[in-house]
This record gives C-alpha cells, sequence and structure tokens, in this order.
C-alpha cells in the first residue's frame, strides 16, 4: 500500500490551541517547504480552533490533515486531504487504541475514503498524550521494534508514529521502529528544533514531524529544519 506521505521527509505540525509568533502568517506556514500540515495537539481542542487553522490554510496548495485527539473535536471539511487518526499500540487504556474509535464509528458519519490511522508509539513520559493515554513509555528498543512489526505487519498500518512531543527523542528507539518497519512510513516527532536535528533523525525515519518550534520560535526555525530533513534524505 501507499499513500502520499511515501513522498514526504516534513510535516508541520500546527497546534490550533497555540498562537502563531508575532509577525508569523499562515502563508508563511504553508509556504515554508514542508511537505505537508497536520492540525492537531492533545489539550484544548475545540472544532473552532481547529475550522480556524484549516480555513487559514486553505487559500494555499499544501496537504492539509486534521490529527483529532478526539471524536468530538472531527470537523467535516472538503479542504482537508483527509484525516489522520492515531491509535497509541503502548497506551495503557485500550480507549486510545480501538475504543474512541469505535464510539466515533458508532456516532458519526465517518468519511472512510478519506480515512486514515497513524500507529503511535508513544515515548515520553513527560507529555500531555502520554498522561492523557496512560501510555507505557519504558520500553527497551526491542519492544519498540516489535510494536512497529506489529503494527506494520499484522496490523497493517501505513503509518508508525515514534512520539516524543515536547523532547528530543533517543535516536536508538527510532531505530530500532526503523527495525521493525517493512511498508509502512516511519514518522518521528520530538524537539526537533534546528538543523542537525532535524538532520539526524530524518537519518533514522521517513518522515520528521515538527511541532513546538513553529509557535515558540517562528518560521525561519522551521524552515531550517525542512532543509535538514530533506539534506539526510537527499544525501541516502
Ligand atoms: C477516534 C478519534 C477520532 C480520535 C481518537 C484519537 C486518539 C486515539 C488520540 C489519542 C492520542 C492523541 C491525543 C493524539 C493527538 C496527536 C498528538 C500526539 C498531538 C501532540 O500533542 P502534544 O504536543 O503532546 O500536546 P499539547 O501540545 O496539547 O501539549
Ligand atoms: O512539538 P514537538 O516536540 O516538535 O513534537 C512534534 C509532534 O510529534 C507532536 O505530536
Ligand atoms: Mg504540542
Amino acid at each position: 500500500m501507499s499513500g502520499p506521505w511515501d513522498d514526504w521527509d516534513h510535516v508541520l505540525k500546527v497546534d490550533p490551541d497555540k498562537d502563531l509568533p508575532n509577525g508569523v502568517t499562515f502563508e508563511d506556514v504553508c509556504t515554508s517547504g514542508t511537505d505537508a500540515i497536520e492540525i492537531g495537539g492533545t489539550t484544548g481542542m475545540t472544532e473552532e480552533k481547529m475550522q480556524a487553522v484549516v480555513d487559514a490554510c486553505n487559500a494555499y496548495d499544501i496537504p492539509l490533515y486534521q490529527e483529532p485527539s478526539n471524536p468530538a473535536v472531527v470537523i467535516e471539511e472538503e479542504g482537508l486531504d483527509g484525516y489522520l487518526i492515531p491509535s497509541v499500540f503502548n497506551a495503557g487504556d485500550p480507549f486510545w487504541v480501538t475504543g474512541a474509535h469505535k464510539e466515533w464509528a458508532r456516532i458519526d458519519d465517518v468519511d472512510w475514503d478519506r480515512t486514515w490511522t497513524e500507529a503511535y508509539i508513544v515515548l515520553n513520559p513527560d507529555a500531555s498524550v502520554a498522561a492523557y493515554t496512560e501510555a507505557d513509555c519504558d520500553l527497551t528498543p526491542g519492544e519498540v521494534t516489535g510494536y512497529a512489526a506489529v503494527a506494520d505487519r499484522l496490523f497493517g498500518q501505513e503509518i508508525v508514529y515514534v512520539e516524543y512531543s515536547g523532547m528530543l527523542g533517543d535516536t536508538e528507539m527510532v531505530q530500532a521502529a526503523a527495525d521493525g518497519v517493512d511498508d509502512a512510513t516511519l514518522l518521528y516527532g520530538g524537539g526537533i528544533h534546528d538543523y542537525d536535528s532535524a538532520y539526524t533523525m530524518a537519518g533514522h525515519a521517513d518522515v520528521v514531524v515538527v511541532g513546538d518550534l513553529l509557535h515558540d520560535e517562528g518560521i525561519e526555525a522551521v524552515e531550517e529544519t525542512v532543509r535538514g530533513a530533506k539534506d539526510a534524505h537527499a544525501a541516502e
């Protein structure tokens, strides 16, 4: 199976609960050189905030995906390329593996043709997503390889996502996930803040995801990470 993410090197994750820094516009965000925009975050999500970011990005020619943290914030929107729905493989509560999804499918009119999953492995215990999902972040590299292999080969996941939101992760863990993945596209996110950290993580993952940097530092810093990810893959 293949999806547009096969060709991505870099994704910018826009948190609708956070402002853009002074002077940064959504035009800057959409023309930063990133391959796609994901709209999402764990805390403070509402449909209105999600919609505002979609509306602001829709004028630009950039793949746009919503990444909802719960069914209540999913917006019906033609301007989206689709919905990337997390399933947290190392969650402590099965609600975050398949339970929320079951409720969503039961209650909502899901647009299945534009909906895909992301098999998350959450590894920063201090991130809000780890607390929210009661994730078991105390994994060995072998266990990370195991989760990645199970996600890809048993559950047919197209995207495996190593998530260190808020901190730069351990490259050994990212490589461990890469070792378990066959067909799936491996996303890495967490703490990427400059050219070198993007270059390093793109050496282990297919796609690097940059989040907080946009809101904390601005667009030039993001553009550096785009260059880092693309240079790493061009050098392979
Ligand atoms: C079934 C549907 C439609 C939704 C459920 C989807 C699931 C399982 C969500 C659980 C995991 C989750 C909260 C994913 C959101 C994406 C994510 C990890 C965003 C990063 O959030 P942080 O950066 O840690 O959060 P803050 O920036 O809000 O602190
Ligand atoms: O905000 P940062 O630490 O860049 O993390 C990006 C992303 O993986 C969050 O889901
Ligand atoms: Mg965040």
